[in-house]
């Protein structure tokens, strides 16, 4: 069964749509990925799917049942892009009253584990949450998302503003989730850790998804340049003549130093017949090395019909 299911989703805030009729699914079981500029409209989206905002056009089903029936509701946790915590509490007083108002009993064990496992330790854990920095905001904001074991945790920008710690911390904590059956969906800016973390990806352009997949899916799709590197004894003069001719015929863009080829392909498949001149030539290979586009070249490149300019 999907986790999420958005139908035809529209949003509109004057004077345009900044959702604009889009669908896709997310299955049970992913960490699935959500990347856009800045006011691509991943917020709102996901506001919509806790029914905090209400498309425009559209309907969005989280474990095949409308977003706004309240036993659906009972299993999401959220972290959303604003904070809304109680100043005068400190967290576990919180996080008491947030599990109590959402109909869960949780004890001062369990909430105290979990302030642990989001990095709020001890000491802190009696403070009041207006003595709290933008950073221990956003654990507690996280606590409170996972504090009654929903099985669908979206997260809005989790490790933003997050030290370097922390962020590690937190992307255990989102795999460990993943691996207790959670479904995970995120948003980040952070383009290394949806790539290190995801399993499907999509990237919301222009209020459109534009693609989702896993990132070999959207390498393929985007149709992202693979860097090839051999080092190699230095070409004969004659070598050289026939393996230009050959290469350059073959490859987007190569960079000849002496001891070191550089050859950019736009296919995977091309790398066999590129060995094959090489070793046809008898060329004196030391080292090789494939570097595949990562999700920032793919992001930054552009988007499906705007092709990414080799290094
Ligand atoms: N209440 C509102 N009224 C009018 N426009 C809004 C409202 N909320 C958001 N918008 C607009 O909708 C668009 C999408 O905003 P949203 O916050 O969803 O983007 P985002 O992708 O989450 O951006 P960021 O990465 O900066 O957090 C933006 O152009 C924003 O200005």
């Amino acid at each position: 069964m999907s986790a999420i299911k958005i139908e035809h989703v529209t949003k509109y805030y004057k004077p345009k749509n900044v959702i604009d009729d889009i669908s896709f699914e997310v299955k049970e079981g992913e960490i699935f990925g959500l990347l856009g500029k800045n006011g691509a409209g991943k917020s709102t989206l996901i506001n919509m799917m806790v029914d905090i905002l209400q498309p425009t056009a559209g309907q969005i089903y989280i474990f095949g049942k409308p977003s706004t029936e309240i036993e659906v509701k009972q299993r999401i946790g959220v972290l959303p892009d604003y904070e809304a915590f109680y100043d005068s509490l400190n967290p576990v007083e919180h996080l008491n009253y947030f599990a109590k108002v959402n109909g869960k009993r949780v004890t001062r064990e369990e909430i105290v584990h979990v302030l642990e496992q989001v990095g709020l330790n001890k000491g802190v854990i009696t403070r009041k949450v207006k003595k709290f920095s933008f950073g221990m905001k956003k654990k507690l904001g996280i606590a409170q998302a996972i504090i009654t074991d929903p099985d669908l945790i979206i997260f809005d920008e989790p490790t933003s503003g997050l030290d370097a710690e922390a962020v590690i911390q937190i992307q255990h904590l989102i795999r460990s989730l993943n691996a207790r059956g959670k479904t995970i969906f995120m948003t980040s800016h952070n383009l290394d850790e949806i790539e290190k973390i995801c399993t499907r990806i999509a990237i919301l352009s222009d209020s459109n998804v534009m693609n989702i997949g896993t990132l070999n899916e959207l390498r393929k799709e985007f149709h992202a340049y693979t860097t090839i590197i051999f080092k190699h004894l230095p070409y004969k003069q004659d070598q050289l003549n026939l393996v230009r001719n050959q290469i350059e015929s073959m490859s987007e863009k190569v960079i000849w130093e002496t001891e070191q080829t550089k050859v950019i392909l736009q296919n995977e498949m091309q790398i066999p017949y590129l060995l094959k001149i090489l070793v046809n030539q008898d060329i004196q290979i030391l080292r090789m090395d494939v570097i595949e586009p990562s999700l920032e070249d793919i992001f930054l490149g552009g988007f499906k019909d705007r092709q990414l300019v080799p290094v």
